[in-house]
């Protein structure tokens, strides 16, 4: 199964947005937007919907829409001088017709798509840093997705950048999930102009709006979500920090691609590299992995 098989489709959705969906020989599938290289949906092969996407949310190509998993790229958040979250989200990807081959060691039943991002001269003229970023998208014969990044210095100085990948799953109450896997670390609060706290020795439960970066985690966190018996499985590679959102009720309010009661159904939990930005010499390449898998659980 590769790029050019029938798992994989390029479409139009009734927007005239264009889409690249992968599919498994279970019925599984994914749909990649090329508007900001987001993954817009990930479903089970019983059809069930594992992210989250807002019912406001708005169609207005090249941006990023509310949900899914927008890239965050070169920028996270407000750090630097760019947009707010990088440009990447907000770009028009192309598909790379000729992708290289998987790694040797990567199993070979995968519905793979890979999309690019190159800068334009606008672009250069606000970030003036020449690189290549490569998306892949995978989607496994047990429904696993993979998001895998490689980001190239086509420059001749070095530059630095911070990546997450913002992800919104879909939970059944926000008030019933808990993550484990960030323990005891230190976060900056995003809600406490960054202020470092250290996280206590418990699972993570929600009560209130929270907008934190994890640092140095381990590689594997897990959401629980009782009510729906499942648990999402996140598990990174070159990809230290955690990203926690939820923007609960006063937040939502003011967000207009969002509806007021939605923060109940979603939660970001994102994979990123956020406190201490990646540098890349001339001609250095970084790749970072994200692989997301939904488990059964009581
Ligand atoms: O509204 P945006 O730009 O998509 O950002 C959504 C949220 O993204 C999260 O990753 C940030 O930590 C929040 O601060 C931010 O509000």
């Amino acid at each position: 199964m590769n790029q050019s098989g029938p798992a994989v489709e390029v479409t139009k959705d009734r927007n005239g947005i264009l889409q690249v969906v992968l599919r498994n020989p279970r019925g599984a599938s994914a749909r990649v937007s090329l508007y900001g290289g987001q993954v817009l949906s990930w479903r089970t092969d019983r059809g069930e919907e594992l992210l989250f996407a807002s019912t406001k949310a708005i169609f207005k190509p090249p941006y990023a829409v509310r949900g899914g998993i927008p890239i965050c790229f070169p920028q996270f958040g407000q750090r630097g001088s760019l947009e707010q979250h990088g440009f990447a989200r907000n770009r028009i990807w192309i598909i790379d017709d000729n992708p290289p081959p998987l790694h040797p060691n990567d199993p070979s039943d995968k519905a793979y798509t890979d999309l690019l991002l190159k800068p334009s001269e606008d672009d250069l003229k606000i970030w003036p840093n020449s690189f290549e970023f490569r998306l892949r998208v995978s989607l496994t014969a047990d429904g696993n997705l993979s998001l895998m990044s490689r980001i190239r210095n086509i420059n001749y100085k070095p530059f630095s950048f911070s990546i997450a990948y913002l992800t919104y799953f879909s939970i059944s109450d926000i008030s019933e999930v808990r993550v484990e896997g960030l323990e005891t670390l230190d976060y900056l609060d995003n809600l406490c102009q960054r202020e470092r706290f250290t996280e206590q020795g418990d699972a993570l439960t929600f009560e209130s709006e929270v907008d934190r970066i994890y640092l140095g985690s381990r590689d594997t966190i897990a959401i629980f979500d009782h009510e729906r018996k499942r648990t999402f499985l996140i598990q990174k590679q070159g990809l230290p920090d955690v990203g926690v959102w939820n923007p609960w009720e006063k937040k939502s309010k003011t967000m207009v691609d969002f509806g007021d009661e939605e923060y109940k159904e979603m939660l970001c939990v994102n994979g990123a590299a956020v406190e201490k930005p990646i540098t890349l010499k001339p001609g250095e390449e970084w790749t970072g992995r994200l692989e997301l898998s939904v488990v059964p659980s009581s």
